[in-house]
This record gives C-alpha cells, structure tokens and sequence, in this order.
C-alpha cells in the first residue's frame, strides 16, 4: 500500500496529539508531536537562562539554536514516543503550565521555526508519517495527501487539559488553564511567521462532542479513502 503524509493541525488541547498517535499506531506510521518540539525548546530556555521575567534573549538562544537537540522514543511502557532534549527525557517537564505559559513565545521566532520545521521535514522524507501541529498542512508538508484542522471550544478543550493534568496528579486550575488555551490560540493565530489557519485543502473536524474513539474512526476512515484512491 502506498505510503502517505498526515497533517493534523489545529488549536491547543482539542485532541490533536490522541488521535494521530493512536492513528499511527494503527497503521504502523511514525508519530511526530512538533509541539513537543517547541516545548523543548523552552524548557531549554527556562534550564538556561533565557527568560527574564516574560522577556526572551533571543540573541543568546540564537547562538545556541544549534546545541539544542531534540529526538523522540518509543516508551515500551505506554507505547507512545517520548520526547528526549540533548539525550535526556523530557516527556513529562515539557507538559508544565511554566512550559505551556511560554512556549507560544518561543514558537513566533523565526529561527526557531526555521529549524524546526527543517528537522520535522527530515523526518518526514520518507513519508509515512503522521505529524501534528499548526503550521504542518501550511508549511511544513504543503503537499501532504491527508490533512486535517481540528477544533473544539476553548471551555472543552481547557477542561480536557485540566483532566489530564490532574490525572497525572498535577496542580491544575481551570480558569488558568482556560486563559493560556485562550492565550496561546491568539499568539498562533496572530504571529508574523506561518500563523495558524486552516490550509485550503485540510478538512475541517469540530470534536467538541466526539469521543475519543468517535473521532479515531472519523480519521481511519478518511485515510482509508485517501489510499484507496
Ligand atoms: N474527543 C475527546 N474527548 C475527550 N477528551 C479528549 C478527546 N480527544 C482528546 N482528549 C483528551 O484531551 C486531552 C488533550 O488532548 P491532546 O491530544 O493532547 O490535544 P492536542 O494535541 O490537540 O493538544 C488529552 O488528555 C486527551 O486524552
Ligand atoms: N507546529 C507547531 C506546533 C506547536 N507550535 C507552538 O507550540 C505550542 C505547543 O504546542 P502543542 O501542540 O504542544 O500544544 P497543545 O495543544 O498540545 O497544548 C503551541 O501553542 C504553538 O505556539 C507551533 O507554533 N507550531
């Protein structure tokens, strides 16, 4: 069976990760969260000094752009990948609200998107891959053959946050996390470098009232048509 790209973009928290994981798992692709990619990065900042208050020092991450590595792996324990930042596993630290409250920052500079997207890009040459982001179905994979847009409303998509935080045992509140996903969808959708918006050609999937496995067999179905075609 011929082999695809998947692009899975849309606004924070609405389920975007859940469901190409579990897609890929299925069809024997690679799973690639670049999110998981922009949270490193911050979390590099945070452990190196970057931050001053809500300021960046764009010119010292600049210079060390290059130092920042970012691979994942497969957990055999949960059978999902983890994201490791120069070696070391970072799955858990990068899911903070410290992370969440910066990464949006982080992910409007230029360079930092520019190396991004080239390493996402080399993972996908082979295709067979499922990434999920904002900017996939735009920038990163324009020519990808199954693109999706997912979306639901900041109150659902604050709450699923808030469900997973607590049940992982982490301090979580509702109201800050429902003004972070607000935050960071305006920073997204308002930066100067591949904003986030819907490609032409992506089809658009509101799950607010989907289950998990409701929306799971929306997506098997529609690249099941894609590569039958
Ligand atoms: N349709 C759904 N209904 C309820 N909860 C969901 C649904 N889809 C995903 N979730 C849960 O919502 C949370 C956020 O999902 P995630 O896939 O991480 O979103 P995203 O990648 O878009 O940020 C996770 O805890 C996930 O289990
Ligand atoms: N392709 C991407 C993926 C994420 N991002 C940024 O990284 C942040 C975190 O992404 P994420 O996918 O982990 O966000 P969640 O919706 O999972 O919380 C987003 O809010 C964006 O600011 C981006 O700019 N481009």
């Amino acid at each position: 069976m011929k082999k695809i790209t998947i692009a899975i973009d849309g606004f924070s928290s609405c389920g975007k990760s859940t469901m190409a994981k579990d897609l890929a798992r299925e069809i024997g692709y690679i799973y690639i969260d670049s999110g998981a990619m922009y949270r490193a990065v911050t979390l590099y900042g945070i452990e190196h000094g970057i931050f001053q208050d809500d300021r960046i020092d764009t010119e010292k991450l600049k210079k060390q752009i290059a130092d920042i590595h970012i691979s994942f792996r497969l957990n055999p324990e949960t059978g999902r990948p983890d994201t490791y930042l120069n070696g070391v596993n970072v799955e858990n630290k990068i899911r903070t609200m410290e992370v969440s409250s910066r990464v949006s920052l982080i992910a409007t500079l230029d360079f930092v998107r520019k190396a991004m997207v080239a390493q996402q890009q080399e993972m996908g040459k082979a295709k067979g891959i499922v990434m999920d982001g904002r900017d996939i179905g735009t920038t990163v994979f324009p020519d990808a053959e199954l693109k999706i847009f997912v979306t639901a409303t900041p109150e659902i998509r604050a709450q699923r946050r808030y469900d997973e935080l607590k049940a992982k045992g982490e301090e979580a509140r509702f109201d800050e996390i429902l003004e972070n996903v607000k935050q960071r969808d305006h920073i997204d959708q308002n930066r100067e470098v591949s904003p986030l918006r819907k490609a032409e050609d992506a089809l658009l999937l509101d799950n607010s009232h989907m289950s998990i496995p409701e929306q799971k067999e929306w997506l098997t179905q529609h690249f099941k048509q894609v590569v039958a075609d």
